[in-house]
């Protein structure tokens, strides 16, 4: 993917009194009384934010919350007008709609520096669609377009794709241009020796993510319900533990590949089994060879999280998506738990240390370790994509450097 123009390439002149369409996600989680329950996207948005108040911009600010099937309140971004002002230390002002003549006189009230926050971009189903009169309506509210929202970059809408058509120019914000340097900067050209931990349920959702990280690792650990597809290929019995039979062969081909391109890849010798899927199971260690029938292997034991650690001592480089185990539940968190403090003392150390979204991200939240580690993504599916070795079409949408 060629470099793409960030707003820190505008110069003052580009900015300075210029309206502002900037393509935010903050899509976060809100409770049942519309609290917000983590607020890192939101604060995630705010240096691009700040740089263009700063320079004297008018900051447009649209995004979606949810999967709404047209207007729907419950996913109103109204909730999040406060904590956003807050942080950005303004008035956030917030419009009842995306488009439209209410809209436009909004942003012509708009002084030098001010903030106004559209609603929920995904109320028009023209968006999803990329409707290309949708995006003409949303890009005639600017002069130009900075694309912030790395955790909808994987998606080509109107808002994330369709407007940079319409607007020049359109560049990258500041958290895009991070989440672009660690996820594919720094595992295109990583320090060595370089190390990835893949865990999570299933293979099913991991093998392009596998099979790139293969061509570019040193050691490859792999964890989570996907290691049972791994033992069963190698001819271990794996009890009722999650299994994809139609991924053995697969699996043993991952096996394979990883043996002719020198990867040295690390399976857990020891499993935490247990009689059930509940908080409150039974359970027990036994070796990854000795899993008895009728029990399903739900973490990692301890000589795996001895061996996974020392092997990760050797590493300047690593990243880490997917959980080792089911963390949700206390007595299977362990095994994701130990990782997550491993990775946190290694940035310590200076050893690059990358967690690539979704769950692995709630891990690390979850231990209080998030601000120890070198770059947690705030995209999930994105950052999947990005480690699968897909381009992004909200970033390909984007000017050239
Ligand atoms: N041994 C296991 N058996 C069943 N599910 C597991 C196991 N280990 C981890 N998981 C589950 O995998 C889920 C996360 O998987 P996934 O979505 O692939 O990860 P991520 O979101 O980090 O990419 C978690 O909900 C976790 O409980
Ligand atoms: O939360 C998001 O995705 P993620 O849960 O994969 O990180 C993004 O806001 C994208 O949302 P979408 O998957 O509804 O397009």
């Amino acid at each position: 993917m060629a470099t793409k123009k960030s707003v820190g390439d505008l110069k003052e002149a580009d900015l300075k009194g210029k309206k502002v369409f900037v393509r935010v996600d903050l899509n976060v989680p809100l409770d049942d009384n519309f609290n917000i329950t983590d607020d890192t996207r939101i604060r995630a948005a705010v240096p691009t934010i700040k740089y263009l108040m700063g320079h004297g911009s008018k900051v447009i600010l649209s995004s979606h919350l949810g999967r709404p099937k047209g207007v729907t309140p419950k996913y109103s971004l109204k909730p999040l007008v406060p904590r956003l002002s807050e942080l950005l230390g303004v008035e956030v002002k917030m419009a009842n709609d995306c488009i439209g003549e209410e809209v436009e006189k909004m942003v012509a009230a708009l002084p030098d520096g001010g903030v106004l926050l559209l609603e929920n971009v995904r109320f028009y189903k023209e968006e999803e669609k990329n409707d290309p009169e949708f995006a003409k309506k949303l890009a005639s509210l600017a002069d130009l377009y900075v694309n912030d929202a790395f955790g909808t970059a994987h998606r080509a809408h109107a808002s994330t794709e369709g407007v940079a058509k319409y607007l020049k120019p359109s560049v990258a914000g500041f958290l895009m241009q991070k989440e672009l340097d660690y996820l594919v900067g720094a595992v295109a050209n990583p320090k060595k020796p370089f190390a990835a931990i893949v865990g999570g349920s299933k293979v099913s959702t991991k093998i392009g993510v596998i099979e790139s990280l293969l061509a570019k690792v040193d050691i490859l650990i792999l964890g989570g319900g996907m290691m049972f597809t791994f033992y069963k290929a190698q001819g271990y019995a794996v009890g009722s533990s999650l299994v994809e039979e139609d991924k053995l062969d697969l699996a043993t081909s991952l096996l394979e590949k990883a043996k002719a391109k020198g990867v040295s890849l690390l399976l857990p010798t020891d499993v935490v089994v247990a009689d059930k899927f509940a908080a409150d199971a039974t359970s027990k260690v036994v070796p990854a060879s000795g899993i008895p029938d009728g029990w399903m292997g739900l973490d990692i034991g301890p000589d795996s999280i001895k061996t996974f650690s020392e092997s990760l001592d050797t590493t300047q480089t690593i990243i880490w998506n997917g959980p080792m185990g089911v963390f949700e539940f206390e007595k299977f968190a362990a095994g994701t738990e130990a990782i997550a403090k491993k990775l946190a003392e290694l940035s310590g150390k200076g050893v690059t240390t990358i967690i690539g979204g979704g769950d692995s991200v709630a891990a690390v939240e979850k231990a209080g370790l998030a601000d120890k580690m070198s770059h947690i993504s705030t995209g999930g599916g994105a950052s999947l994509e990005l480690l699968e070795g897909k381009q992004l079409p909200g970033v390909l949408a984007l000017n050239d450097a």
